[in-house]
């Protein structure tokens, strides 16, 4: 489904994070949203889903007008994401961490049992998938921050999103979990995931997007694949200050 916003405004005070932004990123693809520091794109995502409300304009998935909407329906309408710095429990383990993503407050508790194991088994599958099964029981606090990444998106796919949004994904990995984030992205994309990924390690944007949307000040200067990013002048002018 394709996600998009118009005129899209936000403004802390003086400061106008993000200055009517029309963005449509490709449904089925991997986007990826680039821009110096500062240039909205954190403030982007938590208008698109629902963490703060824009001032004005409008968030769209799929046709469905989903401006200003709590994160819980944006989630459930199919959009999910995770955050710059992480977000689990630390005092919960793994599997925990990834059944509470579904199931806020530990109603997992209330669930008629078939449906908790069914869930449990669940979880268990994403935790293989991403590699950190052997962590299951492990409580996050003493998972390293890559591990806690993957952690939080285990939590993300749990809810079967249609889109995923990625907040700083290689943000402080190391180089081995890099790649591996890079494959997964491809992998979970080839089953039809679409992404949007937010990031400043240029030669992960660049080995895994098929579309690139670029910042300034608040509002995109630049749109379109890898090879015309590179090229572009005003891309080149925004990063440089030139
Ligand atoms: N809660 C807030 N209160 C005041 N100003 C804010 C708030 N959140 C963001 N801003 C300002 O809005 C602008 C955009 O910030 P934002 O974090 O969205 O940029 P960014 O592109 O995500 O930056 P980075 O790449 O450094 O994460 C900045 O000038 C920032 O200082």
């Amino acid at each position: 489904m394709t996600l998009e916003t118009r005129e899209l405004r936000k403004a802390f005070g003086g400061v106008v994070a993000i200055d009517g932004a029309d963005v449509e990123f490709l449904p089925g693809k991997v986007n990826a949203l680039i821009g110096p520091n500062g240039s909205g794109k954190t403030t982007f995502f938590n208008c698109v889903t629902g963490m703060i409300k824009p001032d004005s304009g409008s968030v769209l998935f799929g046709g469905r007008d989903l401006t200003g909407k709590a994160p819980h329906v944006v989630a459930r309408a199919g959009v999910g994401r995770t955050f710059q710095l992480c977000r689990v429990f630390p005092r919960m383990t793994a599997v925990e961490n990834v059944l509470a993503a579904v199931r806020p407050g530990g109603l997992v508790h209330g669930l008629r049992s078939a449906h908790r194991r069914n869930e449990t088994e669940r979880a268990h599958g994403w935790l293989t998938r991403l590699g950190i099964e052997h962590l299951a029981d492990a409580e996050a606090r003493n998972m390293s921050w890559g591990q806690q990444k993957l952690l939080e998106l285990a939590g993300v796919l749990m809810a079967e999103p249609d889109t995923i949004l990625l907040d700083e994904p290689a943000g402080g990995v190391n180089p081995a979990l890099l790649d591996r984030i890079g494959t997964l992205v491809r992998e979970l994309n080839a089953e039809g995931r679409t992404f949007v990924i937010v990031e400043h390690n240029m030669d992960l944007v660049m080995s895994i997007s098929d579309h690139i949307v670029v910042f300034d000040r608040g509002r995109p200067i630049a749109a379109g694949p890898p090879a015309e990013i590179r090229a572009d002048e005003r891309v080149l002018g925004a990063y440089l200050g030139v």
